[in-house]
């Protein structure tokens, strides 16, 4: 059988499925579907129906190996959908996929690919690794037709689940972090001017949850750079972070105290700008970022890129790194 259209009184469309939304217009208070495409009718519907004038209905005769749009986009749903989401209800056959906590949106590139490969099959997503709020739609799923092929179906479920894999979408919760910053620089460190660096990544910080353990000074002095960072991680912070001398004069030390820790230092430099001068480092495998002025002078640079990821537990590594060049001019 080939699923089809049939018009029945609404005494025996009990049990059928509604092929479209049928709308209620009650004048100065409402204009919107009384029924949804798909709804299947009820006895409790016939006066309701008869009231908006419908003797007759158009309902739809679902053949096996058919799906309606709204159970289509619910089992695409369903197959990507991980930790830290909720689905919607289906609404014109859309499902959305929604935060339910705080955190870095994790997506597999690479899977969302092979379910839009599926033919007609729509799986929409917000990019990885950014941070997320509780609410936000991070996804959606549907289907084109209003009747899809199981047999497309069960493409999409075989191209999102992989045996091994997380699902495609989940959300990363944030640790709660100690953070410990060294300001670097003789100009903070002797007064002549006031520390800019601790308020902005103090902010930064306490934006996802985590908490300022320290702040200390150390002037441009290599070996007071390494040793109020090794106090630190001594001290248990779950990341350190050292403000400003990343450049190229004879004064920027901080790239220089961080290798001589002898930490494992994954980049000195990213193709992103602003932020080309970051440094990521692991000291005792506890994460060192070296942070550039431009931190303190441009709203969004390499730092907000990895600060995120590194508080909800992620490693950063040099192929990271390397992948912020494409899209990553944001600021010259
Ligand atoms: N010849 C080159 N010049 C620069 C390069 C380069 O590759 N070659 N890179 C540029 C980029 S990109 C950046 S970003 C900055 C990086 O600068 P540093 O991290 O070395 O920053 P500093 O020299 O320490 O300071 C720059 C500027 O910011 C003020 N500053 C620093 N820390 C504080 C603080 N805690 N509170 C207030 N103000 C602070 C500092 O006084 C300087 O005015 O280098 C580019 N140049
Ligand atoms: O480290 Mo700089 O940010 O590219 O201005």
């Amino acid at each position: 059988m080939k699923s089809k259209l049939r018009e029945v009184h609404v005494s025996e469309a009990v049990g059928l499925v509604l092929a479209h939304d049928l709308t209620q217009v009650l004048p100065g208070k409402y204009k919107g579907p009384l029924f949804r495409k798909g709804h299947v009718v009820r006895e409790e519907d016939r006066e309701a129906l008869l009231s908006i004038g419908k003797e007759h209905l158009y309902v739809l005769e679902i053949a096996e190996g058919d799906c309606h749009e709204d159970e289509a986009a619910l089992r695409i749903a369903e197959v990507v959908c991980g930790s830290g989401l909720n689905m919607t209800e289906p609404r014109e056959g859309k499902v959305n996929l929604v935060a339910d906590r705080d955190g870095l949106l994790q997506v597999d590139a690479d899977r969302v690919l092979a379910v839009n490969r599926v033919e007609q099959a729509v799986l929409s997503t917000l990019e990885t690794d950014i941070p997320v709020r509780k609410g936000q739609t991070v996804a959606a799923t549907r289907v084109i037709p209003l009747l899809y092929p199981e047999e497309s179906l069960m493409k999409v479920e075989a191209a999102a689940r992989v045996d091994g894999q997380s699902p495609v979408i989940q959300i990363l919760p944030f640790r709660r972090c100690k953070v410990g910053v060294v300001i670097t620089g003789s100009e903070v460190y002797h007064g002549r001017i006031e520390d800019r660096f601790g308020p902005v990544v103090q902010e930064k910080v306490e934006h996802y949850g985590s908490t300022i353990m320290g702040q200390t000074l150390a002037s441009d002095q290599k070996e007071r750079i390494m040793g109020q960072v090794r106090d630190f991680v001594e001290q248990g912070a779950d990341l350190v972070l050292v403000t400003g001398g990343m450049s190229v004069d004879p004064d920027d030390r901080t790239p220089g105290a961080i290798a001589a820790l002898g930490a494992d230092v994954v980049s000195y430099g990213t193709p992103m700008l602003p932020g080309s001068m970051l440094m990521v480092a692991y000291y005792n495998q506890t994460p060192v970022l070296g942070l550039p002025g431009c931190v303190i002078h441009d709203e969004y640079t390499s730092f907000d890129v990895f600060l995120p990821r590194i508080l909800a537990g992620q490693r950063i590594t040099r192929e990271d790194i390397v992948r912020l060049g494409y899209g990553g001019l944001h600021s010259c």
